[in-house]
């Protein structure tokens, strides 16, 4: 059983004829993205926006109408993964990289629909660490002030040179341990200069999907 396609094609249906959609990024993402891509086969009209080039291009792919960001306008919503979920909807994300147009395209949302399996849901974040989207300019400097705040930082690799995002910029994964103030936290880490964002979304799903160990599927909606 393939929890994260469960989780994926649920929040699929929730794509209504003439939306505006955001697609997220990841391998649960992924499944949503076929379906959707399935249901545009089918005759479904959407006009979709993605978070990543990996998802754009699959998309595309699928034939559906990917609308560069500045001309899309607002969101019906957005299904994306997450790392972590906590009761509170806070969710850690990233761990693909895509953090930044993630935040953007969900804060362009209506509604954000986040797709998991049950390894994903929380009560605390930090287990996971949380990435931190840095500008190459002074990147030592930044991961310093990271360092001072008590973050653990550790720079994403891939292979032998240092990972970068579609936007071209680096990666710090912190080592936060259990996070007691995500709202807090989020605001710290993005008053610091150099820090473009991070991967905390405080409050910012509506929906959270969560296929679990037996194949039956938890839809919490935000109160
Ligand atoms: O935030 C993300 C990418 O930046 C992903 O949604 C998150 O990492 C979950 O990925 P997966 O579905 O592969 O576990």
């Amino acid at each position: 059983m393939n929890l994260k396609q469960i989780a994926a094609e649920h929040a699929a249906a929730f794509v209504e004829d003439g939306m505006k959609v955001g697609l997220g990024t990841g391998s649960t993402a992924y499944y949503a993205i076929c379906r959707i891509g399935e249901r545009v086969r089918e005759g479904l009209n959407i006009q979709a926006v993605a978070t990543s080039e990996a998802s754009d291009k699959l998309a595309r792919e699928w034939g559906i109408p990917i609308i560069p960001f500045d001309q899309i306008g607002r969101l019906d919503l957005t299904i994306d993964g997450a790392d972590e979920v906590d009761p509170d909807f806070n969710l850690i994300k990233g761990g693909g990289g895509a953090l930044l147009r993630e935040k953007i395209v969900a804060a362009n949302s209506d509604k954000l629909i986040i797709v998991a399996d049950g390894s994903k849901a929380v009560q605390k974040l930090g287990k996971f660490p949380l990435p931190v989207e840095v500008v190459p300019f002074a990147s030592e400097w930044t991961f310093q002030a990271l360092e001072n705040m008590g973050c653990q930082p550790e720079w994403r690799m891939d292979g032998q040179k240092q990972y970068l995002t579609d936007n071209g910029n680096l990666i710090a994964d912190c080592h936060l341990g259990a996070i007691a103030d995500a709202s807090e936290l989020n605001v710290q880490l993005n008053m610091l200069p150099g820090v473009v964002d991070n991967g905390l979304f405080v409050k910012m799903a509506d929906v959270v999907i969560i296929a679990k160990e037996d194949g039956s599927i938890d839809e919490l909606h935000r109160p």
